[in-house]
């Protein structure tokens, strides 16, 4: 099955409001009417997302930069300082959400059970989920990295539906090789990515996973991402470090044509 790429840059805590506003600037300028044969999107702080969006104060003359949150609330509204919920990033127009990602459950107490809440919110928003998971240094030279991946997806999928999998957009970041410079091997990233498309059928069926879009992230970049996007099982990559910049992202997007 033909599955379309997606690749998301995850700024992190970087490029505010003005940035943004440069970045979305430069970006037009380069993408000019070029075809871009991926799907793409930017995971902006939640105080950026406004500043890229298309059609913003007039600056976009015709981009579409899909939107993509860092994180957000499993409940609706309510007394949660400091928190964001899909009801307001679906009046924003964003498009993706990210769930579970490793510094989210390293410093902010994310877990599977939260994951679990997040993605079934999500998938009863507009918002398409995008599942982060992978193993730290340790598990992955313990030879643990199965056993990781298997427990983060059957805890983090309980009571998700075939149907709803489907929507699910999910993300392979090997802890050890996130902003490390260590990238996983084309090789290794495509031999635990084929595993947990083999994990997904065997809780859901063979037809859903193969339909499942499954990228991977752990320092990709301008001069990694096609021998990563070419192997089999890869569909996409979530970039932190490298989608910062606008010259990297649109080199990033436009993988296939250099
Ligand atoms: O969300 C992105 C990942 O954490 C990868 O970050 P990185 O490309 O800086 O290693």
């Amino acid at each position: 099955m033909k599955r379309k790429k997606i690749i998301i840059g995850n700024w992190k805590m970087y490029n505010g409001p003005e940035q943004g506003h440069i970045f979305l600037h430069k970006l037009e300028e380069k993408l000019n009417n070029k075809k871009i044969n991926c799907d793409f999107a930017i995971a902006a702080p939640f105080v950026t997302l406004p500043y890229i969006m298309p059609h913003d104060h007039g600056t976009n003359k015709g981009i579409e930069i899909d939107l993509c949150a860092q994180n957000f609330h499993y409940q609706n509204e309510g007394a949660f300082t400091g928190e964001i919920s899909l009801a307001m990033l679906e009046q924003l127009g964003v498009r993706y959400g990210i769930v579970g990602h490793s510094e989210r459950r390293q410093y902010f107490n994310e877990t599977n059970k939260t994951v679990n809440l997040k993605l079934k919110a999500a998938l009863n928003s507009s918002i398409i989920p995008v599942m982060a998971f992978g193993e730290t240094l340790e598990e992955f030279e313990k030879n643990q990295t199965d056993d990781v991946i298997l427990k983060q997806l059957t805890e983090g999928l309980k009571e998700i539906n075939k149907t709803q999998i489907e929507r699910i957009i999910f993300a392979y970041e090997p802890i050890w090789a996130i902003g490390t410079g260590k990238t996983a091997t084309p090789k290794q990233a495509q031999k635990t990515i084929k595993k947990t498309r083999e994990i997904i059928a065997n809780i859901y069926d063979q037809k859903t996973a193969e339909k499942v879009r499954i990228q991977y992230g752990g320092s990709v970049k301008v001069e990694n991402i096609k021998e990563l996007m070419e192997q089999k099982d890869i569909d996409g990559a979530l970039v932190g470090g490298a989608s910062v910049d606008p010259d990297s992202f649109f080199k990033l997007i436009t993988y296939d044509q250099n």
